[in-house]
């Protein structure tokens, strides 16, 4: 298995308090990673870390490296917007834009320059039918996204990051505000993404971390205690820390 994303002693301070503490981690290419740990333990400073979304708050110092494909993205020379495109990111409320269906889907390759209508229509399709909202939608690309359920906008929102044919897709706890149904859905269409994309998923609920991810990261006031095989992080952890937290004893 390669590698295609690590980070070299990550370390991220809001003003003087240090929320990430030298981070080593590296994530295989393809297949899911789930960053588990109590609030407040960095797991989403981390995740923003990995497309410069930390670059847009201010007080912020990051010390160390992120190294996706060989290549620092904090070297000055980063072309973030290309960047968020290669890793994409999808939040934990749904937050299509106030436009159709379509449009939502094509907003970065329309951002990117192209404006032909079949290679448009073509990536609609396909991104609507890899985040597995086709069927519900193919009638009425034209609504306006917002007219959608929760559940059903955040399908769109998976499939206007796919459009743009990322590497790496980000979740930041993209279940958290859904119903249980619409929240298993996502959980589908993200194991039926795993085998073409590298998932890196925030999640809260350790019952979904373990049915879908192969890999997970435990992360503790800051520092990351253990990230191993999903089922060695359940079944049978190497630090205590890890040991208390998934048998519910803390968090
Ligand atoms: N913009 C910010 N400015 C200052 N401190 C922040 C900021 N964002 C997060 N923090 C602090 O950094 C620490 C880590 O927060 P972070 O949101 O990354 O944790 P988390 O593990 O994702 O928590 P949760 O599970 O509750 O979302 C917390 O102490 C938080 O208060």
């Amino acid at each position: 298995m390669s590698t295609i994303l690590t980070t070299e002693n990550l370390s991220l301070f809001y003003g003087k308090k240090e929320a990430l503490k030298g981070i080593n981690i590296d994530f295989d290419d393809k297949g899911i990673t789930a960053l588990i740990g109590p609030s407040g333990c960095g797991k989403s400073t981390f995740l923003r870390c990995l497309n410069r979304m930390n670059d847009l708050i201010p007080n912020v110092t990051i010390t160390g490296e992120v190294n996706f494909n060989g290549h620092n993205i904090y070297a000055p020379t980063t072309d973030t917007v290309q960047l968020r495109k290669e890793i994409g990111m999808v939040f934990q409320q749904p937050n299509p834009f106030p436009f159709s269906i379509y449009e939502n889907v094509v907003y970065g390759l329309r951002l990117a320059g192209v404006h032909d209508k079949e290679r448009l229509d073509a990536a609609v399709e396909k991104s609507l039918k890899q985040a597995a909202i086709w069927d519900e939608v193919k009638d009425r690309l034209h609504a306006n996204a917002l007219s959608l359920s929760g559940g059903q906008q955040q399908r769109v929102c998976i499939a206007r990051v796919l459009a743009v044919e990322p590497d790496i897709i980000l979740l930041d706890e993209a279940t958290s505000a859904l119903d249980p149904i619409s929240s298993r859905m996502i959980e589908e269409t993200l194991l039926n993404l795993r085998q073409d994309y590298t998932i890196i998923t925030v999640t809260h609920n350790m019952q979904q971390a373990s049915r879908i991810s192969d890999r997970t990261a435990f992360f503790l006031n800051g520092e990351l205690i253990e990230v191993n095989d999903t089922k060695q992080i359940f079944m049978n952890p190497v630090k205590q820390e890890t040991n208390d937290y998934i048998s519910g004893r803390f968090g």
